[in-house]
């Protein structure tokens, strides 16, 4: 039956019978796993991601539609002398058929989260996220009602609109950075049962949404590519693309072979470029070394600033990288804007800034050798179609329900929460 999975801790390999779990029971760290009964993928017919639903976490559909596009390119490919440039495309351009309306991959991660938060009786889910995220989640309230508490630094909150209302989504703008808003939607989620932690890379409903973009591209392919390009700020995409590539080589029909993951951040904030560089699990950020709150505020891609991604925890991005044999890459501002620019020139779409990369990376792979060019390479376009989006969609502002100090909730933020919670759990 669709929906049925086990989790697994990667160390020990103990299967865990909760599945809603986060953590091995034993203690261990690392990101648990899911098992699907389904070893063979089963297409459902759905249109979008519950077209892949039999290796989603999730009892159930939502009403939507939207998924992956993956086709297989024509101008970019002989601009970058590539036989087999396939662009898994995340966004909106409905001359694709790509209808991801707030023009990210993150509501494949929305999908699957929300829908798997309704099976559970304490279930309304709290996002911390400095953008693409909470918009994700947003929208995906407004079109089903369920109701989601975002907390996000003030200064995402321009960032935060959809195109229907969402009167479901209480939105709470910290004064403070990301790192602000993660604590204090910890600290939220603690004021009434009924709240939960999203999770983020330890939420496997996140991540098995996000691996729909490398089902979807070696269904299109035929098989798995051999190489898997996508810009990272937590990684947690190419971890997923590679958990979504083991299954399919469980499967058998998709060829034996991992896809090699290559990951791009954005200068100067490259911690998890640095660490692998090294060969270490040891990930250097903050004061004293180069990736600081300073650096963050220089990249053209902000969504790729994430300071406490699961690089080195087993199961995370740094095994991820080990088990295909991954590359890093590092893109200046300069580099990404050029590759975003040809993209657009090539195939006719607006980028992501985070997508950009993903292209800068694709191009100096090329130049280093490092995908050869008549490999079949799968690129994760995370994000674009925002200049398409505004032609047939009026964007509706979601507005802050409240603007608070960054810390711990206070006394009158925890009784209008508990209130809001009765009103809609
Ligand atoms: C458009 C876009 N691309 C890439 C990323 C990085 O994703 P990951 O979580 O896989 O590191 C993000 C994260 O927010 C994003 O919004």
């Amino acid at each position: 039956m669709s929906g049925d999975y086990q989790l697994r801790c990667p160390t020990c390999g103990l299967r865990i019978t909760d599945r809603y779990s986060s953590f091995c029971p034993a203690g261990h760290p690392g990101l648990l796993v899911t098992d699907y009964p389904e070893r063979t993928l089963s297409l459902s017919g759905q249109p979008g991601i519950f077209r892949y639903e039999s290796w989603l976490p999730v009892r159930g559909r939502l009403p939507f539609t939207g998924g992956t596009v993956t086709y297989q390119s024509d101008g970019l490919a002989e601009e970058l002398g590539l036989a087999h440039l396939f662009i898994g495309f995340n966004g909106y351009w409905p001359e694709r058929g790509a209808d991801l309306v707030t023009c990210s991959f993150k509501e494949l991660e929305a999908v699957p989260s929300m829908l798997r938060a309704t099976e559970r009786t304490a279930g309304i889910l709290v996002v911390a996220s400095a953008g693409n995220t909470a918009r994700a989640f947003c929208q995906v309230s407004a079109l089903t009602g369920i109701p989601v508490v975002i907390v996000v630094p003030q200064s995402a909150l321009p960032r935060l609109w959809t195109t229907e209302p969402a009167p479901a989504a209480l939105v709470i703008g910290v004064d403070g950075d990301y790192a602000d808003a993660i604590a204090y939607s910890t600290a939220l989620a603690a004021v009434d049962p009924r709240l939960i932690v999203e999770g983020g890379a330890r939420n496997v409903a996140r991540r098995d949404g996000m691996g729909t973009v490398m089902l979807d591209g070696a269904v299109t392919i035929g098989r798995i590519p051999d190489h898997y390009v996508q810009a990272v700020g937590s990684g947690t995409g190419g971890v997923a693309a590679y958990e979504a590539a083991s299954r399919l080589i469980r499967d058998g029909r998709f060829g034996g072979r991992l896809p090699i993951l290559h990951l791009a951040q954005n200068l100067p904030f490259v911690p998890m470029v640095a660490a692998w560089e090294e060969h270490t699990r040891d990930l250097q950020v903050g004061p004293g070394t180069p990736y600081t709150e300073e650096a963050e505020q220089w990249v053209s891609a902000p969504v790729l600033t994430n300071r406490t991604p699961p690089y080195g925890v087993p199961g995370g991005t740094y095994d991820a990288l080990e088990a295909t044999g991954g590359e890093m890459y590092a893109i200046s501002n300069g580099l990404a804007r050029a590759a975003g620019t040809l993209f657009t020139d090539c195939e006719g779409i607006d980028l992501d800034p985070a997508a950009a990369v993903a292209t800068a990376s694709l191009i100096q792979a090329i130049e280093m050798g490092t995908i050869e060019p008549g490999s079949r390479v799968l690129l994760n376009i995370t994000g674009g179609g925002y200049d398409r989006v505004v032609e047939d969609h009026t964007l509706v502002p979601t507005p802050a329900g409240y603007r608070v100090p960054a810390g711990n909730p206070d006394d009158e933020i925890r009784r209008d929460v508990i209130t809001w919670v009765n009103d809609h759990a």
